[in-house]
């Protein structure tokens, strides 16, 4: 099986406003996306499963677009959103009173499966909150680890609430940058390991009832203008994330690799053994920069051709 996820960030704002969409409309853009991703045929793959998680004012009208998509194309399709809040909508608790952040409950009413926690750029807000209301702290491993603490909160939340969920981890350039390979590799593992200890404290109890992937992103590597680690470099850090899956589940994980996933690369990447999948979101990152349907079923092709499916 390989897990495809796309995550569209906030690229439902146009061009004319600085962002990445051709269209003006986002309602008729996310409907169209959700038409020509059933139309390339990414909804029949059982074994190839792709959930897109969007901004939540985009979920309701993709939830109802996918809708019109005849079944057998859209079966293995989902729609998830980018995060929840770390408490939630509870029967005689709290009713509902949340404004301005994301219950996990309110998510699955609108019609979420899945949700995507801590994504970097959640991280990094987190972080910046974090560092802003200490008034300059700058112990970046303590912040860090505070950040784990609300993300394995959020985790939690999407669990109970019967949501899958794709938990994100990755080192940032400063981890990464300096010193031998080994010692980099070695300041990845630490950062890491301690994401996944304190992000995924208590999921385990939901193995078998929900999904539980990990996404695998050096933060160094999102983007335009980013060149993605080679193929060697993901394995030897998505291994150890296995290993470490391993050894807190007993299982190993699926784990799947986003940051510059692209047609010239998915191949390689997806035959990587401790890869399950991937996580997109721009497609083209040059040129008119943005998220291009045909070309998601480009990468798709060519990940499922180097995986074997
Ligand atoms: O959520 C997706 C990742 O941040 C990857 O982004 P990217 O595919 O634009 O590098």
């Amino acid at each position: 099986m390989l897990d495809i996820f796309v995550n569209l960030k906030r690229f439902e704002v146009s061009r004319a406003l600085g962002g990445v969409c051709g269209e003006g409309s986002p309602k008729v853009w996310i409907e169209n996306v959700i038409g020509q991703i059933a139309a390339c045929g990414l909804g029949k793959n059982a074994d190839t499963p792709l959930t897109l998680f969007l901004p939540e004012a985009l979920v309701i009208p993709a939830v109802d677009a996918l809708s019109r998509v005849p079944a057998e194309e859209r079966r293995s399709l989902a729609i998830g959103c980018q995060g929840v809040h770390r408490e939630d909508i509870r029967k005689g608790g709290n009713f509902g009173a949340f404004s301005s952040s994301r219950p996990a409950t309110a998510m699955k009413a609108i019609g979420c499966t899945a949700a995507m926690i801590g994504h970097s750029e959640e991280r990094r807000e987190k972080a910046g909150v974090i560092a802003a209301h200490l008034g300059g702290q700058t112990d970046a491993a303590a912040i860090s680890e505070t950040v784990s603490r609300l993300i394995n909160q959020e985790a939690l939340r999407a669990l109970e609430t019967g949501l899958d969920v794709l938990i994100c981890v990755g080192e940032t350039a400063e981890e990464r940058s300096t010193g031998t390979p080994e010692e980099q590799m070695r300041r990845v593992e630490v950062t890491l390991g301690r994401q996944m200890e304190t992000s995924l404290a208590g999921t385990a109890a939901f193995l078998g009832e929900r999904r539980l992937v990990i996404g695998y992103e050096p933060i160094w590597a999102i983007g335009p203008g980013k060149t993605p680690p080679a193929p060697e470099a993901i394995e030897q850090v998505t291994a150890f994330v296995k290993k470490a899956s391993k050894a807190m589940f007993g299982q190993e994980l699926p784990v799947v690799y986003g940051g510059g996933l692209k047609e010239e690369n998915a191949r390689a990447i997806a035959a990587l053994p401790s890869i399950d999948g991937g996580l997109v979101a721009l497609t083209r990152f040059t040129g008119e920069i943005g998220f291009y349907p045909e070309e998601l079923a480009t990468i798709i092709d060519q990940a499922r051709a180097g995986a074997g499916c």
